[in-house]
């Protein structure tokens, strides 16, 4: 008798995973084994350290173990023999765990350790999305970029020199040379005075502002707009700004400030910062927050659970990697690489733009502002000077 057995596309690749995971975890144990980390047991038999999960994440091509030491087991003994998972499986690994349970990824390729800020190439990357957003290169050497108007607020985290501000100067330069001054209006808070002078002048550019005070008047008026905004809406019954009628179409403004827990006693600013990142997506107002230091009561439950994309750029340890969700982050060694969550978790190395370089692609987009406003022709007559932009915005001690 013949038997023929119908096995679907699907089945097949099922089929292939499985035994690709068993002969993985033969692999593994033959690692364990000439590591040394192993026991006897009563009949002499070797035992090993228990394999939890083998996982082939298609993603990024990589595989992952999970193994716990058996009791008694010393744990130094796994850091000592890396490299004996080295010679198993190559170089591009990363072993973390500690006590007890470890994590180990085997990847078919090394990531970039750098990588240049090429202009044409990443707008060809973000010019699918509406409000394109870039990332970086992933470990294939793939670009990875979203749309922001999907995924709306942005957080960006990381100890001092670990490459925040260069990812905040690689997205905005990215923004401005995608979008004309008609489709998005930035509003920059710098609260450390250093960053964000060199887009002052940029046509884009409605204000960068650095103290407390101002960055509330700022946001006062970011909050007008977005009354008016769900006012629109409403009226025209339409449940996004881009379905306004052209007329009354508005620009994309997004909000961006650079280490805004400096901020973080000014109740006012808080509130209207927890309103943009709640209602902000549908009225086409988006927020992009950066932080060296973070801290649960600043993210207080509200703005994290709405902040959808997380960078998290080499922080101190484990609780502050917890606290901007993006675990490894504290592992990371290298200037400019970045955990990304959104949606999934993945390392990322970012773009590096230096200061010179980002002068020089913004050049064709700085107009004249404030006082010579009035000898310049044509594009400077509808820009707004800071001034402009709060103009309807009670100050106190006016
Ligand atoms: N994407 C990158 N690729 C390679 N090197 C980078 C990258 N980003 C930053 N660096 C290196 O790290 C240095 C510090 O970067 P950056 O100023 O962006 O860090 P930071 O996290 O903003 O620090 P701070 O909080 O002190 O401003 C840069 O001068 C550069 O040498």
């Amino acid at each position: 008798m013949v038997f023929i057995l119908a096995i679907s596309e699907g089945g097949v690749s099922m089929i292939r995973k499985l035994l690709y995971k068993a002969k993985a975890r033969r692999a593994l144990i033959q690692a364990f084994r000439s590591a040394g980390l192993f026991f006897k047991n009563a009949k002499d038999r070797p035992v090993y350290p228990i394999i939890h999960d083998v996982h082939i994440n298609e993603d990024d091509e990589s595989l992952r173990y999970v193994f716990t030491l058996l009791n008694g087991m010393d744990p130094k003994e796994v850091a000592k023999k890396k490299y004996v998972f080295r010679q198993h499986f190559g170089r591009h690994l990363e072993l973390k765990g500690d006590l007890k349970r470890y994590v180990l990824t085997i990847y078919s390729e090394a990531m970039t350790e750098e990588l240049a800020y090429v202009a044409q190439e990443i707008a060809e990357a973000v010019q699918k999305h509406g409000l394109g957003i870039i990332c970086g290169k992933d470990r294939l050497g793939r670009y990875v970029s979203f749309d922001m108007r999907k995924q709306p607020h942005i957080l960006i985290a990381g100890e001092t020199g670990s490459g925040k501000s260069t990812q905040l100067r690689s997205i905005l330069t990215t923004l401005i040379r995608t979008k004309k001054p008609s489709e998005l209006q930035l509003y920059l808070g710098d609260c450390k005075k250093s960053e964000f002078h060199i887009f002052r002048n940029v046509e884009h550019v409605q204000c960068v502002l650095s103290s407390a005070k101002d960055i509330a008047k700022m946001l006062r008026h970011i909050k007008k707009e977005l009354d008016e905004r769900s006012n629109l809406t409403e009226v025209f019954e339409v449940s996004h700004v881009d379905d306004l009628p052209a007329a009354q179409r508005r620009p994309y403004l997004v909000v961006c400030i650079d280490e805004f827990v400096m901020l973080r006693k000014n109740e006012e600013i808080m509130e209207i910062l927890t309103e943009v990142v709640a209602i902000g997506r549908t009225l086409g107002v988006f927020a992009v927050l950066s932080m060296q230091r973070p801290n649960a009561q600043v993210l207080d439950t509200t703005i994290r659970a709405n902040l959808t994309v997380s960078m998290g750029f080499k922080l101190r340890d484990k609780m502050e990697a917890r606290i901007v969700n993006t675990p490894g982050a504290e592992a990371l060694e290298v200037s400019g690489r970045f955990i990304m969550n959104s949606n999934k978790i993945y390392e990322i190395q970012a773009p590096y733009l230096t200061i010179d370089k980002a002068k020089a692609l913004l050049d064709p987009y700085i107009v004249s502002k404030g006082p010579v406003k009035e000898v310049t022709p044509e594009p400077a007559a509808t820009k707004l000077t800071e001034e402009d932009v709060f103009f309807d915005v009670i100050d106190e001690k006016r």
